[in-house]
């Protein structure tokens, strides 16, 4: 163990790596294409052979490559994905440092799709020598398609030392919970007594995945009801968007519930309840796309509530998850498939574990 300072409470200070996972964003237009392809071509995305998926990646990739890069060019051509994680890194960071200052925690990205990649921050970890990680992803819901994916990718990459802790999820930590509860009641505010439906519209994934036991959808309605217990919401829904490909997927559609919204006379706040940062989903899918069809079908006020992004609450909420990780045992060095991906939740919701096989 490499030990730095003592603590107050007279522990020998750690060196601990936290390890934030997300998606990544392309960062300019020529990193549409081979990111797109990377999103392809995971098993956890297309679970398709390689054989057959990796040709498919290839032409899905290049077929969504110019509309895809249209849309990044309406955020300056890329996405601020990175720049959003790093300002949640820095928070998070501070937070760990007044919390237990006899640590030497570091906080480190690794993306799934664009740079820096995985790989690229498993060596980063492995120079560092910490002698305890927590694997901590911005996704506050567990899906196979990604919390998964990100650690299945962590565990083939990372040989270096450390006890490996992880955080499956957390869909109802009371700091997500409150910034999201004050974030929205803040924009419902600009409705000016107007009637609005309170739409949580949640990045969807095809149906046959919670078929066959993914927890994610299970998990957004948890957060949901908690913040609808939490403000005493009457008229709200939920509804998913981003669909990609044929599959069926997790619906009601988020364009439907807006035209839903419409029919029935009410304008929509919409908030996007499973993304805890903004990026094209919520700048230009959200905000341009869902916002002018709300224009077309007459739902006015249209409205969208800020991501928790860096707010103290938040992450506040992701300092404890890494403490409460770290109470827990984590498995020995280049362990991480074997760990419990529900360790350090205060409360795993029923049915989490479920999905994580990859974990
Ligand atoms: C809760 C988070 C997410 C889930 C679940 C998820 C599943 C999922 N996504 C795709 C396909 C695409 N996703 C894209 C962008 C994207 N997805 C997420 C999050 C989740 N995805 C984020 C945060 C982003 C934004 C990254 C950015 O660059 O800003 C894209 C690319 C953009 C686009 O063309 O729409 C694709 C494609 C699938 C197929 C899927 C589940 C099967
Ligand atoms: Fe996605
Ligand atoms: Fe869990």
């Amino acid at each position: 163990m490499n030990q730095t300072a003592t603590t107050l409470e007279g522990r020998p200070g750690r060196r601990v790596a936290v390890v934030l996972t997300n998606l990544g964003g392309p960062d300019r237009p020529e990193a549409v294409k081979p990111f797109l392809f990377n999103l392809f071509n995971d098993p956890a995305i297309i679970g398709l052979p390689g054989i057959v998926r990796t040709p498919l990646a290839k032409l899905i990739s290049s077929r969504r490559e110019t509309s895809a890069q249209a849309n990044y060019a309406l955020m300056g051509g890329g996405s601020p994905l990175l720049p959003e994680t790093q300002k949640q890194a820095e928070a998070l960071s501070r937070a760990l440092a007044d919390a237990s200052p006899g640590d030497d925690s570091r906080v480190f990205i690794a993306m799934r799709y664009w740079h820096p990649l995985t790989e690229e921050t498993a060596a980063a970890v492995k120079a560092f020598q910490p002698d305890q990680i927590v694997l901590l992803p911005l996704y506050p819901q567990f899906s196979t398609t990604t919390t998964a994916s990100s650690l299945k990718k962590w565990t083939e990459c990372y040989d270096g030392p450390g006890e490996t802790h992880v955080v499956c999820c957390y869909p109802d930590a009371e700091g997500l919970i409150e910034a999201q509860v004050r974030l929205i009641q803040q924009t419902l505010d600009q409705a000016q007594g107007k009637p609005v439906r309170v739409l949580f519209s949640a990045h969807g994934i095809p149906e046959k995945l919670v078929t066959a036991g993914d927890p994610y959808q299970a998990q957004v309605e948890a957060t949901v009801a908690a913040v609808v217990e939490r403000m005493g919401l009457t008229d709200w829904a939920i509804c998913y968007q981003s669909r990609v490909g044929p599959l069926k997927w997790l619906g009601p559609p988020t364009p439907d519930a807006i035209e839903q919204a419409a029919k029935d006379g009410v304008g929509a706040l919409v908030v996007p309840i499973a993304f805890v940062s903004e990026h094209i989903e919520t700048l230009v899918e959200l905000d341009m796309e869902y916002g002018e069809l709300a224009h077309k079908v007459g739902c006015a006020p249209y409205l969208r509530a800020p991501t928790v992004s860096a707010d103290p609450v938040f992450i506040a909420a992701l300092a404890d998850a890494v403490a409460r990780a770290l109470e827990t045992p984590g498995t020995a060095p280049q362990g991480a498939s074997q760990g419990r991906p529900c360790a350090g939740l205060k409360a795993c919701p029923s049915g989490c574990s479920k999905g994580s096989k990859a974990a």
